[in-house]
């Protein structure tokens, strides 16, 4: 309930609507109610009587009643649709701002599908959900309400039927949406299964080909809809019972209204019009009651939602954000590791075993060291995408979580190992990180990452559109986009995680001379599988499993760390040094 209370916030901006729906809803329901007694005293009064002018009369009051509704009905429709789409909206922007704040960690905890799961789906429930009790939550109480109290004082008679027929209705309602509400919870945990699945088949759609595993995973993918199928049908099944149930109990109500019209109770024999409206508003109750609990029904499917959106709100990103004044943009000192370890889950196993070390302004650092020894992890803790879980990193001296985080990210260009580029040109791609870049800018930075030269090839060059993830380059050509987009930033701190794995022998050479000429005055960082890629740094350290077993330069590394002498030994062996 705190979550829907804490969302219900949202509507301020839009009180104006919420305000006008439900009083623009009262005035249909009130045209509604009036329309059975008319119709009773046309009957008993104007019929029985055989007086024509009143029974006009009465027809037109009923005619404009019906006009006044129309206008209220439609009014309430704008205004709760108004209401709804504009506070889903907001919620919507809120959670992608939080998604966008989160960390690494933060990600890896709640999972992507859910997330996409709660932005969209989830959203869209709260937003039907609030629509719907703006229209029919205030529709159905005042519909139900009023036509009790217009049955006890025009059909006192068949009160009693009221009486006993409404328990019962209200005890059924009760009891199917209880029921129906825990399915719902279900449905949108398979929701969340199905969206997981889903993303990861169609981002993995390649590799499932090569690996021909397109069957298992259609297979795979069948078990979890069909398991979101039955969850869905199990919950809509309540429901469907529900409604022939109620008419069935209301219809026995119609019965005796019937049969008390037949044999008069003493003197008091009920007239005609008076059981006409009478059936009329107990038609008019059980849609009120049916239609407030497709609405309860609804909210129950919603308040799952609101909890699940309302958590993500509330996730903290596990690296805060320190609103201190302090700009770093130039840095005078240096970064150092001082006896830092690193576990991706809490108490979870170290990834990375007290690390300490310096990397000094302007130096190049290489890093190498077998498959899953830490690299990445490594560097990831430079720009703060993760925070160690023991010691600490320092800046100038300072603890790096003492600066503001963007001023302080905004000192690296972190390169990934695998090149994520976003649909749009190759030249909203190169100024991702800096928009008021010239074109001559952005041109010099391609050349010096070696994409020049098929870029040159597009007859749009520049302006060469890239598909979602750029699936229309090479990993090659993506990689090389990379970098050029981190060169165009042209940042204090350049990372680069093994990202020329992907680029052929004379462009990686290229690249990496040109680092040292044209960038040399850059701190950098650079991640490689090959010794060749990192030879000319000013010390290399060595990691295996996540801890430092050599620190020098290539030379010293070769007198004094077995491991590195076996990586040299080994890529020599295969030629892997030729790339000078
Ligand atoms: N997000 C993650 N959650 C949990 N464990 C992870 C995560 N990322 C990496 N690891 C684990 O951390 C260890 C180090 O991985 P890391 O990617 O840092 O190695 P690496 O040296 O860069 O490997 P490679 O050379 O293959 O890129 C591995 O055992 C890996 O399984």
């Amino acid at each position: 309930m705190r979550a829907v209370r804490n969302l219900f916030s949202y509507t301020k901006p839009y009180r104006i609507f919420v305000l006008l729906a439900p009083l623009l809803m009262a005035l249909e329901v009130t045209m509604d109610l009036l329309q059975p007694m008319f119709m009773q005293t046309i009957i008993d009064d104007g019929i029985a009587n055989g007086e024509l002018s009143y029974v006009i009369e009465m027809g037109i009051y009923m005619l404009l009643a019906a006009i006044v509704g129309l206008v209220g009905g439609i009014g309430c429709t704008v205004y709760s649709t108004k209401a709804a789409v504009n506070v889903a909206s907001d919620i919507r922007n809120d959670l992608f701002n939080k998604a966008l704040h989160f960390s690494s960690e933060n990600r890896d905890a709640i999972g992507i599908g859910k997330m996409i799961t709660i932005i969209t789906s989830d959203v869209a429930l709260i937003q039907h959900a609030l629509m719907m009790t703006l229209r029919v939550f205030v529709r159905g109480p005042l519909l139900f309400i009023g036509s009790i109290i217009i049955v006890f004082f025009q059909a006192r008679e068949l009160f009693p039927i009221i009486i006993v027929t409404i328990p019962i209705l209200l005890l059924c309602i009760t009891y199917f949406s209880k029921k129906a509400g825990k399915w719902f919870k279900k449905v949108q945990e398979g929701l969340d299964m199905l969206n997981t699945k889903l993303q990861q088949s169609i981002a993995g759609i390649r590799v499932i080909k090569a690996f021909v595993r397109k069957d298992y995973e259609i297979q795979t993918f069948k078990k979890i809809n069909d398991h979101l199928t039955n969850r869905t049908i199990a919950a809509d099944k309540l429901m469907t019972f529900l409604m022939p149930i109620l008419l069935f109990i209301i219809n026995i109500g119609i019965i005796v209204a019937l049969l008390l019209g037949v044999i008069p109770i003493g003197q008091n024999e009920v007239q005609i019009g008076v059981i006409l409206a009478f059936i009329n508003y107990l038609n008019i109750i059980l849609m009120a009651l049916m239609s407030s609990s497709t609405v309860l029904m609804q909210l129950m499917r919603a308040f799952p939602s609101a909890e699940r959106v309302q958590n993500l709100l509330e996730t903290k990103p596990r690296i805060r954000k320190e609103l201190q004044n302090e700009s770093i943009k130039l840095i005078e000192g240096d970064l150092e590791f001082r006896d830092v370890c690193f576990a991706y889950e809490e108490n979870g196993e170290n990834v990375l075993e007290h690390l300490s070390f310096t990397v000094n302004k302007g130096e190049k650092v290489g890093i190498i060291g077998p498959t899953g020894s830490g690299k990445t992890t490594l560097i990831k803790l430079f720009p703060r995408l993760y925070d160690p879980t023991h010691g600490e990193i320092l800046l100038n001296g300072r603890n790096i979580k003492e600066y503001h985080l963007d001023e302080y990210r905004s000192l690296f260009g972190y390169i990934s190992q695998k090149a994520s580029l976003f649909s749009g040109s190759i030249a909203s791609n190169l100024k991702f990180g800096r928009t008021n870049t010239t074109n001559e800018q952005l041109h010099l930075a391609t050349v010096h990452a070696c994409a020049s030269e098929f870029i040159e090839k597009f007859d749009d060059k520049l302006e060469h559109p890239l598909t979602q993830g750029a699936t229309n380059l090479s990993g090659g050509q993506k990689q090389r986009l990379s970098i050029a987009r981190a060169l165009v930033r042209n940042p204090s701190i350049l990372i680069l995680d093994d990202v020329t794995s992907a680029v052929d022998a004379h462009s990686e050479s290229s690249i990496l001379n040109t680092l040292q000429t044209v960038y040399k005055e850059k701190t950098q960082i650079i991640v490689a599988s090959k010794i060749s890629s990192i030879k000319h740094a000013d010390k290399i350290l060595v990691i295996d499993d996540g801890m430092i077993v050599g620190e020098g330069t290539h030379e010293q590394l070769l007198d004094i760390c077995p491991l590195y002498q076996e990586i040299y030994a080994t890529q020599t062996d295969k030629g892997g040094v030729a790339v000078e």
